[in-house]
């Protein structure tokens, strides 16, 4: 067995949490006990000294409750509608529970084109490390309102935008808290046997096949974006772990090199381009 010991003493720390995790199936509800927790263990964390990083999904999520829609939104425009709406109440709240904590946090909405140009690249990275520097909480999700999916300008998915702030960053360590223990051999939400992958030491294409979409109402990508992420997380030299976000304490787990959730293992590579990982048809060009 892989001993988990690389885990302790990370410095810098992104957790991304998914919709699912954060809403109530029943209702569609933010589970306010739950954000609660996250927000209280971040805040520790980051009182221990490590630069912390929240990647929060939720915003479409949020909107639709507020707007009183029952159906996943399919038009473009009423899902961005939707996140514009969700996203200024998500951070609200956010606000709200680190404010009890005494914890500054700030919001960072970030699109496919922060990352392609070289100057908002840059300026994105700068303002982190000055957040980091004046002890600040970032809380990162996607700029889904002004998102283009028609030019391929979209991160589409939390997994993959988490994976790539990690590398912006070069931060050592990704926490994904899911709906599920982490990444099985199928999904268990369709096959009764599958089995749970304790770790991963190499991504190759067995393990991509095992990885299917989400089925859930409010989650985007299932295991499929998170093996994505998996794969620009581990190159740019972070570890990368997947997790239930119904216990958060296994934050605190992780850190502590305990066996929780599937672990997937940095394999830092020299010439890591976070460019390689950023494919648009614009970029492409
Ligand atoms: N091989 C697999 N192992 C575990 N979960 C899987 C697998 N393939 C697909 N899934 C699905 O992925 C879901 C988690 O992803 P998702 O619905 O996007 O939620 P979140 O963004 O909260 O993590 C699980 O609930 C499960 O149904
Ligand atoms: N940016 C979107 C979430 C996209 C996403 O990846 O969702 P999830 O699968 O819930 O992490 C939102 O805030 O609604």
């Amino acid at each position: 067995m892989i001993s988990r010991e690389a885990l302790l003493d990370k410095k810098r720390i992104v957790v991304k949490i998914g919709s699912s995790s954060l809403t109530h199936p029943e209702t569609g509800s933010l589970n306010l006990e739950k954000m609660e927790r996250l927000v209280r263990i971040l805040t520790d964390i980051r009182n221990q000294g490590k630069d912390v990083i929240l990647v929060s999904s939720g915003a479409i999520a949020v909107g639709r409750k507020a707007l009183g829609l029952m159906e996943r939104p399919k038009l473009r425009a009423v899902k961005q509608a939707c996140a514009a709406v969700g996203q200024a109440r998500l951070m609200m709240v956010y606000q709200k529970l680190f404010a009890e904590y005494n914890q500054v946090a700030a919001q960072i909405l970030m699109t496919k084109y922060t990352m392609i140009n070289d100057i908002s690249r840059s300026n994105a990275k700068n303002t982190f490390e000055e957040l980091f520097r004046m002890g600040v909480i970032p809380i990162v999700n996607e700029n889904d309102t002004v998102s283009t999916e028609e030019l391929d300008l979209d991160f589409g998915d939390n997994d993959t935008l988490s994976a790539i702030v990690t590398a912006l960053v070069e931060g050592d360590l990704l926490i994904l808290l899911s709906d599920i223990d982490g990444l099985y051999t199928d999904d268990p939400k369709e096959n009764q046997d599958a089995v749970l992958i304790s770790c991963v030491d190499e991504i190759n294409e067995d393990l991509c096949s095992m990885a299917k979409d989400s089925t859930s109402s409010v989650g985007t990508g299932g295991m499929t974006t998170k093996i994505s992420a998996a794969k620009i997380a581990t190159a740019s030299g972070a570890n990368m772990v997947i997790t239930n976000g119904d216990n958060v304490r296994h934050i605190y787990h992780i850190i502590e090199g305990k066996e929780v959730g599937t672990l997937f293992l940095a394999h830092k590579q020299n010439n890591f381009n976070i460019m390689d990982y950023i494919t648009t048809k614009q970029y492409e060009k």
